[in-house]
Order: C-alpha cells, then structure tokens, then sequence
C-alpha cells in the first residue's frame, strides 16, 4: 500500500453489493479493506488484488470488537467506511424475539460501535460514513418488521452521526429499494417485485456504486439519506 494510497473500509462484501463495490473502488485506486463472515472462494481472489479481507461476525459485541481493534491496528486513517453487511430474515411468529435482535445486531448495533471506534481514524481531509439502509425503512413492512425497524434505526444513526461528527465526517444513507434479484427468486417473484417501482427494472448494482462514488465526491452533502427506489413511493 502506497502512504498515500486512502484506505476504504467495507462491511459484508464477499458477494453482491458489496463485492462489486469493493472490486470497482479496488480498481479505484483505492485500499479496500473489507469484512466477511463465511469463508469462500472469491476471498483469495479478493486477496490477491490487494484488498484486505478481515473475517468479522458482527451478530456480537465481541465479534465487532475483535474486527475493530483489528482495523485500528492495521490503519491509522480511513477515507470511508461503508456499512453494507446485512441480514434480509423476514419475521417468524415461532423466533421473532431472536429475529428483532439479530437484525437490530447487524443493522443498528455493529454500525453504532464500528463508527464510535474508528471515528478517530475519519481524519483526513475528506472523510465519508455511507450506511446501506433500504426503502422500507420509510414505508414498514409487512413481512419483515424486524428488519426494517433496524434499518430504520440505521437511518436514524445517520442523522445523529451526521450532527455529532461534523464537519470533519460526512455522514449519509443510501436506501434501495430492488437493486438486484436473490438467486433463488422465482419468475412470478420477479415480475412482481419489478411492478412496484415507477422505473420497472434491477438496476443492478452498478447504481449503488454510482451514489457511493457521488456522496465521496461531495463537498456540502450529509445527514441525508438517498433513495435509489426507481420511483417506488409515487407507484400507487
Ligand atoms: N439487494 C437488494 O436488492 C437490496 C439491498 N439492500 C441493502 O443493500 C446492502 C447490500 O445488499 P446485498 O448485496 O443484497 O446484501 P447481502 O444480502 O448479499 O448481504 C451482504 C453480506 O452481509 C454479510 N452479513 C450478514 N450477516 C452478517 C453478520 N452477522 N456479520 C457480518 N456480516 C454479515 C453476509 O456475509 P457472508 O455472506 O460472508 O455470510 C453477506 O455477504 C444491504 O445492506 C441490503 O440490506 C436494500 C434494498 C435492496
Ligand atoms: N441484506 C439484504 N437486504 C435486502 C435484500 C437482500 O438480498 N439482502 N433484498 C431486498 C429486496 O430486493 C427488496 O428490496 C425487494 O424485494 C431488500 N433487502
């Protein structure tokens, strides 16, 4: 790693979003230091680019702890931190207690602890925290409640983060709604999850990208959360 080579720090990206963002900021120019929490194949890839793949469970104290004393021995600054790990469980009248907490675990908590740790390594000319949240944060949900209350909560933390870190931190939300398909999502799953916007596509994830890249960039933008929805709050 070059010194002046700015360091990006992104939660849960072993797949999807986050993958595709860490590869693209990687190409960048930037160091990527990422967090898994399954090990797999595409790791070894992701080392041999260079980026620095740090296994963390966030589902416990510990486990975000171990992963911050780690970053902070490793890097005295950070250009960003991007909070992307995430558990999209639905509710079950069966485990709903365990389910509140473990989405209130990975979508509230660990960003809370993660930022309030390595706060003191935001230090450098610019510097950025991007929570991933989601549209339903805004809206519920009927199927996934818990979920969505933590991602709200996220939200919230963007507000309160952007107040108490200003100005050395820019402090945003990036709330999707469909970015991209499960594996597993049926036809009749799809064409109806495709409905619900104005703008009718998967974007892919190419267009989280994007407003990561935007909200870098800006000089004059925080506490805010951008929607990338296709239009979804006007569909009715
Ligand atoms: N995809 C979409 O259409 C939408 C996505 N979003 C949000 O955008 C972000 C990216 O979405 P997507 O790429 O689909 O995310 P994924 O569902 O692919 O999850 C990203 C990663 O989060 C990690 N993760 C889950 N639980 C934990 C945990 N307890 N500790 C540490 N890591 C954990 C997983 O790691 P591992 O695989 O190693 O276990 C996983 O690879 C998420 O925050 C999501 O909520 C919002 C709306 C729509
Ligand atoms: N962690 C995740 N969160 C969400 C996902 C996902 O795959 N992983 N997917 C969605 C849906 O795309 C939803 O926005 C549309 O049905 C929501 N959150």
């Amino acid at each position: 790693m070059s010194d002046t080579q700015q360091v990006i720090l992104i939660t849960g990206a072993a797949q999807r979003v986050g993958l595709h963002c860490a590869k693209a900021l990687n190409r960048q120019d930037y160091k990527v230091v990422i967090s898994y929490r399954r090990q797999r194949p595409v790791i070894d890839t992701l080392t041999e680019k260079g980026i620095d793949c740090i296994q963390a469970d966030f589902a416990t104290v510990e486990g975000v702890e171990n992963f911050t004393d780690t970053i902070r021995q490793r890097y005295p600054q950070l250009r960003a931190i991007i909070h992307n790990a995430s558990d999209w469980k639905h509710d079950s009248i069966h485990n709903q207690a365990d389910i509140f907490e473990q989405m209130m675990a990975i979508h509230a908590r660990a960003p809370m602890l993660i930022n309030q740790r390595l706060a003191e390594r935001l230090s450098g000319e610019k510097a950025d925290i991007i929570h991933l949240t989601d549209y339903v944060a805004s809206t519920g949900s009927a199927r996934h409640m818990a979920y969505a209350a933590s991602k709200a909560a996220l939200e919230n933390l963007t507000l309160s983060f952007a107040r108490k870190l200003a100005p050395k931190v820019k402090v945003n939300a990036i709330a999707p709604a469909l970015i991209c398909f499960n594996e597993g999502d049926d036809e009749a799953y799809r064409q109806k999850a495709l409905q619900k916007s104005l703008l009718g596509i998967a974007p892919g994830e190419q267009e989280v990208l994007k407003t990561i890249n935007w909200l870098l960039d800006s000089d004059f933008v925080t506490g805010r959360i951008v929607a990338l929805d296709g239009g979804r709050h006007l569909n009715f």
